[in-house]
């Protein structure tokens, strides 16, 4: 067991994207963790990550978000596939070949954001991630990733 988030088990070298690298000090530095066999992960905006609307989240981070955590989704599900628990080998990184995002409703800002996501398919290099984005309990956005594995030499 580990109070650490999966994105604490990234190597160095993959830890500087903006959305989750721990080591991006101006990034959004989010932290997603397994609740069961769905990943969680909370994020409070900043004030300036307003969208086209005063008091409403803008899109492109909500999109971000989706992204960022189904990516680490990705990293933790392989992990846990191939056998192994968190921190008994450093993840391996997925990048996002495809992401769709589906805008339910309007996301209000200075609310807690929960982000849960479901594996849908692991099929070799590829992971499928499904991922929801509630405030106030209410779904506000859905999304739908296709994370693939970087080859170690990359
Ligand atoms: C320190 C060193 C760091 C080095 C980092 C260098 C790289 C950094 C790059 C990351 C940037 C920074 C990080 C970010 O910012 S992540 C956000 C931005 N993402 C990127 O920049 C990724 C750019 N794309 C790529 O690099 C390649 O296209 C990848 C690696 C994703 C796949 O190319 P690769 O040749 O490896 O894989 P493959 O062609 O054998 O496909 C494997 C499986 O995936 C399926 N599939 C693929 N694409 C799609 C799609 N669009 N829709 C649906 N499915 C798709 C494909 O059908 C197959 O499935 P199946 O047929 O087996 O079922």
């Amino acid at each position: 067991m580990t109070d650490k988030a999966f994105q604490d088990f990234y190597p160095d070298e993959f830890a500087h994207c903006y959305g989750c690298g721990r080591l991006n000090e101006a990034g959004l530095q989010i932290k997603s963790y397994w609740d069961g066999e769905e990943s969680v992960c909370r994020y409070t905006p900043e004030p300036f990550f307003t969208g086209g609307f005063p008091g409403y989240f803008y899109g492109g981070l909500i999109s971000s978000l989706i992204d960022c955590h189904s990516a680490a989704t990705a990293s933790a599900a392989k992990l846990r596939a191939d056998g192994f628990a968190l921190g008994e080998k450093p993840l391996s990184r997925f990048v996002t070949a495809s992401l769709k995002i589906d805008f339910l409703k309007p996301t209000p800002m200075g609310k807690i954001i929960d982000l849960r996501s479901r594996v849908l398919e692991i099929k070799s290099r590829k992971i499928i991630v499904s991922t929801t984005l509630s405030a106030e309990d209410e779904i506000r956005a859905k999304g739908e990733a296709i994370m693939v594995q970087l080859p170690e030499n990359r």
